[in-house]
């Protein structure tokens, strides 16, 4: 059975039918990821996921579970999610955890245990100012980790970074995922992006503003297993599936 299951969504805003009969599966342990241009409605849908905005119609299911406009189920980081900046990293990450009740040095025990994985050593101490843009990133992403392991939802989570820190981040968030055994919904408009990280790309299309509503028009697969993805870009096979994603935006 699939993790998450979004089944039919559609979301008006006032006369605007930004989606129309949105439905998408993400499987246990894999990366998936949301493709579709500005103003399509990938936020839309991401809000929906995370439980901040009611569809009209149809229904969100984790596990079969149906969390449809119930917020809190998933981890999910925002585009511009920020570190406070009066708090060190440490506090910072381990915040989830306090929230939750766990006291906090315990959390800071917990956090601190895996800085190193997430590429943060020796930085627990330091405020978010004192860090590279790179490695905020991956606090965040440590932070919305720690809120729930099983089920990452992040809305365009590399886009602020430059082309060298981003590779380097697909790499590295890809480790990760596979270590823990994360299941994962990404949100980008970058085709070269979902092409790098996901195991299954949903694209979307329309442009609501025009009056066409967005529906998911087709899914491509990328079998090469994660570990494997060095040079991928530069690969035949990669060119593949970018024209197949490519047409399948028109
Ligand atoms: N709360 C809202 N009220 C009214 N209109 C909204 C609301 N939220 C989004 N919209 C409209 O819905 C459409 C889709 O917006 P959305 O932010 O979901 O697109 P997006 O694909 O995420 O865009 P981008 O990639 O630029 O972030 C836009 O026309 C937007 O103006």
């Amino acid at each position: 059975m699939a993790r998450l299951q979004v089944e039919d969504v559609t979301v008006s805003f006032g006369g605007m039918t930004v989606l129309d009969d949105v439905s998408l599966d993400v499987e246990s342990g894999k990366v998936a990821c949301l493709l579709g241009p500005s103003g399509c409605g990938k936020t839309t849908l991401f809000h929906v996921v995370a439980g901040l905005t009611a569809p009209d119609r149809g229904r969100v299911l984790l596990d079969g579970r149906d969390i449809t406009g119930v917020p809190g189920q998933l981890a999910y980081m925002l585009q511009k999610d920020l570190l406070l900046p009066e708090k060190t990293i440490l506090d910072n990450v381990s915040l989830p955890l306090v929230l939750r009740g766990v006291p906090r040095a315990e959390a800071r025990g917990q956090a601190g245990e895996l800085l190193d994985t997430f590429g943060l050593a020796g930085t627990g101490d330091r405020w978010p100012s004192e860090l590279s843009g790179g490695m905020r990133q991956r606090a965040a992403l440590l932070r919305s980790y720690l809120f729930s392991q099983e089920f990452m939802l992040l809305d365009e989570p590399f886009s602020a970074l430059d082309a060298f820190t981003k590779g380097d981040m697909h790499t590295w968030f890809l480790g990760v995922a596979e270590r823990f055994g994360t299941t994962a919904l990404v949100v980008t408009h970058d085709i070269d992006e979902a092409l790098e990280l996901a195991d299954e790309i949903h694209v979307m299309r329309g442009a609501p503003q025009s009056g066409v509503p967005s529906r998911i028009v087709g899914a491509e697969r990328i079998e090469r297993p994660r570990t494997d993805r060095a040079g991928f870009s530069l690969s035949e096979e990669f060119l593949e599936h970018k024209r197949r994603v490519l047409e399948l935006l028109g």
